[in-house]
């Protein structure tokens, strides 16, 4: 592979509370303040948004505005594929964590044969369908949508015919059906999670690392594991949603946690994870400035960014040190 390509998304629509949207221009801030050249030296393809329409009422309960979640993860697909495809290892930066879900119809459509496999560092489990949300809001749902998992045995919810089409419509992008299997999904941090997830992590296995066990083992050893439970995939694309990090250290996301990890222990698992040659694509999400002081989580997620990024490049044989 080349050198690492930016793909930046400012989407919130999937998200409960506004302002996500604003996390990359926060991050660039945060970056500037730094002095660091990091935007300067990276070049980014930009994905264009929707969230015009939240002007708009929504006429979608179980599944807010997903008419057009759907044509944002259609672009977010199509963008990543293509940078895959000209030999760019996609770093997505993204407001709501649905778009979670395009990067992997993506990474999954340039690599149709390969058995993909997934890291998700996060509060939540993101597992939802239009079946079993709690809230409507669709960045709960990004892995249900890439293992078809509609979890109809848990099903609370009576979403109308239009949801559903859409839904099945957003099951299909890039490739149709699955991109991974529910058992290729491991998760880091997971805490805040409903009865419904909790069936399916029971039923497919689902590893969880929580935060005891990183702090008691140490960040080597959980990523070690994490990757070894992949050992049967043959990519492997790491999310980070920054509510993995504890809500003490900032409130700058739409759905902060108590009891997660410091900055230090996400930014030493983001490293370790992507030193893995088969790491092939990583994603940071829900960084939301609005709720923050001082851009503290802004600051925080910038230096995870910069110092993966850096991470990955050396990989990659690229020695342009980053200046963070
Ligand atoms: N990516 C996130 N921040 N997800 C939060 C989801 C919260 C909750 N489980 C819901 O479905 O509404
Ligand atoms: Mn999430």
């Amino acid at each position: 592979m080349n050198d690492v390509r930016l793909v930046t998304v400012r989407s919130e629509i999937a998200a409960g509370t506004r302002g996500a949207a604003l996390g990359i221009d926060a991050m660039i801030v945060a970056s500037l303040d730094n002095k660091s050249t990091f935007f300067a030296e990276h070049e980014s393809v930009n994905v264009e948004d929707a969230n015009a329409v939240l002007f708009k009422k929504n006429k979608f309960p179980n599944a807010k505005y997903i008419n057009k979640v759907h044509e944002v993860l259609e672009r977010v697909c199509e963008t990543t594929s293509s940078v895959m495809e000209s030999d760019y290892f996609p770093v997505v930066l993204a407001g709501d964590h649905s778009t979670a879900a395009g990067t992997i119809c993506g990474v999954k459509k340039a690599n149709p044969d390969k058995r993909l496999g997934v890291i998700w560092i996060d509060a939540h489990a993101d597992l939802h369908s239009p079946y079993t949300t709690p809230s409507g809001n669709m960045h709960g749902m990004p892995l249900a949508m890439v293992s078809n998992e509609d979890n109809m045995e848990s099903k609370v919810n009576d979403p109308d015919t239009e949801t559903t089409a859409y839904w099945d419509a957003i099951k299909n992008v890039g490739t149709r059906g699955p991109k991974i299997e529910a058992s290729d999904i491991v998760f880091i941090s997971v805490r805040d999670t409903e009865g419904p997830e909790n069936v399916l992590m029971r039923k497919h296995g689902i590893r969880n690392f929580k935060t005891e066990e990183v702090r008691e083992k140490g960040t080597k050893q959980i990523a070690a594991e994490a990757l070894e439970q992949l050992s049967h995939c043959d990519i492997i694309y790491v999310s980070f949603d920054v509510d993995s990090m504890d809500s003490r250290i900032s409130k700058g996301t739409g759905t902060p946690v108590e009891n997660g990890l410091t900055v230090e222990e996400a930014l030493e698992l983001n490293k370790l994870l992507v030193a893995d040659k088969r790491v092939c694509a990583w994603e940071i999400v829900e960084v939301n400035p609005t709720l923050d002081r001082e851009n503290t989580m802004a600051e925080n997620a910038f230096r995870i960014l910069s110092e993966t990024v850096n991470v990955i490049e050396k990989r990659l044989g690229k020695n342009n040190m980053v200046t963070v």
